[in-house]
């Protein structure tokens, strides 16, 4: 592929060419797990002997309800810690060539891995612009030699703010700007949680449902921001229900059932594979299937299939 950001046409033909199966080498991984095991008592919910994501590419992350995928999202950010597996190699993950197992959610955000978090109760009381300096990686109080001399902290204040300003007007947001959070539609509360994560000018994003809650009239626009992203070179990973989105903006599907990954490839190609159909129908078949299925997905699918043999 020619130089970074890759154009999309070309990272999305190299991608062609790749054997579709889990684990596979990407040409160009910005991350790299191995043996990343998570138990909660004796169920196993995340058992990923290797994956890659590859740099500059929109991938998502689907899978039933129960996966491991949430969980999955917590080990790769830090905010949660893999369980010592006897008989196997340690944990391990490289992001951007650094390695990392067992660290702080803090120093993965600072190597340029950073996710999305819903806001919170006491984020909700805060406005709009307080929110986005919470993002900021720069923070005066991060560091306290600049935290203790003035002229330095007022400039950091000021470029974070000209930033945060910036990237709510992208977001149009700007006229929330002094707007408590909680007032946003569920849409802008969206919007807000992806600005915010740009704060600290991320190389990877990790978007966690961007599309729950969003109202359609506001769904074309978030889809735009995220494929803007990738076209400015940021990395995408993102796990999502909605197998419209996954269809229309991904590059790559990997798809995880039980805990394990159970196929990857391209959307087209995933989405119509009866193993993955089957994982999605057959991940609970002891149980309810009104009750541990979502419908709606599961509907999504079926057209994509009907669309496909059209
Ligand atoms: N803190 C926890 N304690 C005990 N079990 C947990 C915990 N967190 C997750 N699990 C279990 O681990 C499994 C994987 O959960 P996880 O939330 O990662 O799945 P998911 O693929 O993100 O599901 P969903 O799509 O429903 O969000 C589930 O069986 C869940 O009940």
């Amino acid at each position: 592929m020619t130089s970074y950001p890759y154009d999309r046409n070309e990272l999305r033909a190299s991608l062609a060419g790749l054997e579709q199966r889990p684990g596979t080498p990407k040409p160009d991984p910005i991350l790299v797990a191995d043996n990343v095991v998570r138990r909660f008592g004796g169920m196993t919910a995340v058992d990923v002997d290797h994956v890659e994501v590859q740099r500059g590419a929109i991938t998502a992350l689907i899978g039933p309800n129960g996966a491991g995928k949430t969980t999955f999202f917590n080990l790769l950010t830090g905010f949660d810690k893999p369980t010592p597996a006897t008989g196997r190699e340690k944990a391990s993950w490289a992001f951007d060539g650094k390695s990392f197992s067992r660290t702080s959610a803090t120093r993965v955000a600072r190597s340029g891995m950073i996710r999305t978090f819903q806001l919170t109760k006491a984020l909700t009381r805060m406005t709009v612009l307080e929110n986005m300096l919470i993002g900021a990686a720069n923070q005066p109080g991060e560091n306290l030699f600049v935290g203790l001399v003035k002229p330095l902290w007022a400039k950091r204040e000021r470029e974070n703010i000209e930033r945060a300003e910036d990237l709510l007007r992208r977001f149009k947001l700007d006229a929330k700007r002094n707007d408590m959070a909680g007032g946003l539609s569920g849409g802008q509360k969206k919007l807000l949680e992806m600005a915010r994560a740009l704060m600290s000018n991320p190389s990877m994003i990790m978007l966690d449902e961007p599309m729950a809650g969003v109202n359609p009239a506001l769904t074309q626009s978030l889809l735009e921001h995220i494929e803007q992203l990738r076209d400015d070179g940021t990395t995408v990973l993102f796990v999502e229900h909605d197998m419209h989105m996954v269809r229309h903006i991904s590059d790559w599907v990997i798809v995880m059932a039980q805990g394990r990954i159970i196929a990857e490839g391209l959307p087209e190609d995933v989405m119509t594979s009866p193993s993955v159909i089957d994982a999605y129908l057959g991940a609970h078949h002891d149980q309810d299937l009104g009750e541990v299925i979502n419908t709606q997905m599961m509907q999504a699918i079926e057209e994509e299939i009907k669309e496909e043999a059209r």
